[in-house]
């Protein structure tokens, strides 16, 4: 089954990346098909224009909402999730890219400005799931960025797409918690030993040691993962840990 994503924006130039590598296989192989587009095609008059001052003053300037009906109504298949990366969106977590991958496909709205006027997405959600989201605490100039990210996140979980389906599985958030440090050759390197549980061949112990340093890392760099885990995400020996 084809995934299916289309972006909307004003500088398509700027999503060219999403034909390129894990995307470009990706397409090639038929799991994900991908359009990008110009979101002035749906403007009415002869300078193309898609902004506007903000009803009640303020910086800036707004998206006006008409192109971006036109442009809705043309390319979201009904019923599609339309997706509209804003600072002021719910977070965009590894939980939220592993439901939508599990949907047809998804669509996204990529503002600028000042944002796009909110009647876009409440109109919206009259034809299907509307999510706005944020991809982390800090201001972009527009949405492209996010969406290039999102798409990423997205995309790397569908089936067939990541060669290697553990390396999915074994992802730092995919059980709540950081994954842990990684070692390869050479054993010394510039003074510095891998951990000797690594070369051991104790599965079992490279196992408890490496959950060890999962849970280490999270308490040092995420203690807020820690306090949202469901009931009995951390057994005994994690806690003695
Ligand atoms: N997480 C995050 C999203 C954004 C964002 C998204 C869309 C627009 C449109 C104009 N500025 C924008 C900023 N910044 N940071």
């Amino acid at each position: 089954m084809t995934f299916r994503i289309d972006v909307l924006t004003i500088f398509p130039e700027y999503l060219a990346p999403l034909g390129q590598s894990l995307l470009g296989k990706a397409a090639a192989k038929g799991l994900v098909s991908v359009g990008v587009h110009d979101l002035r095609q749906w403007t009415d008059d002869v300078h193309r224009t898609v902004d506007d001052s903000p009803y009640g003053g303020g910086p800036g300037m707004v998206m006006r909402p008409e192109p971006w009906g036109r442009g809705l109504e043309a390319v979201r298949p009904p019923g599609t999730r339309l997706v509209v990366p804003t600072p002021a969106g719910r977070p965009f977590t590894q939980a939220v890219a592993a439901q939508w991958a599990t949907e047809p496909g998804l669509v996204f709205a990529c503002g600028r400005y000042e944002g796009i006027d909110q009647r876009v997405a409440d109109w919206a959600a009259e034809g299907g799931p509307v999510s706005e989201v944020s991809i982390g605490d800090y201001v972009l100039a527009g949405g492209e960025s996010a969406v290039l990210v999102m798409v990423e996140a997205v995309t790397r979980l569908l089936p067939g797409v990541v060669g290697n389906a553990e390396s999915v599985e074994f992802d730092s958030h995919a059980d709540g918690l950081l994954e842990g440090p990684s070692y390869t050759r050479p054993a010394t390197w510039r003074g510095h030993e891998v951990p000797p549980v690594l070369l051991s061949g104790d599965h079992a112990a490279i196992a408890r040691w490496r959950r060890a340093q999962s849970l280490r890392r999270t308490a040092d760099r995420r203690p807020d993962l820690l306090t949202g885990l469901p009931d009995g995400a951390l057994t005994a020996a994690d806690r003695a840990a």
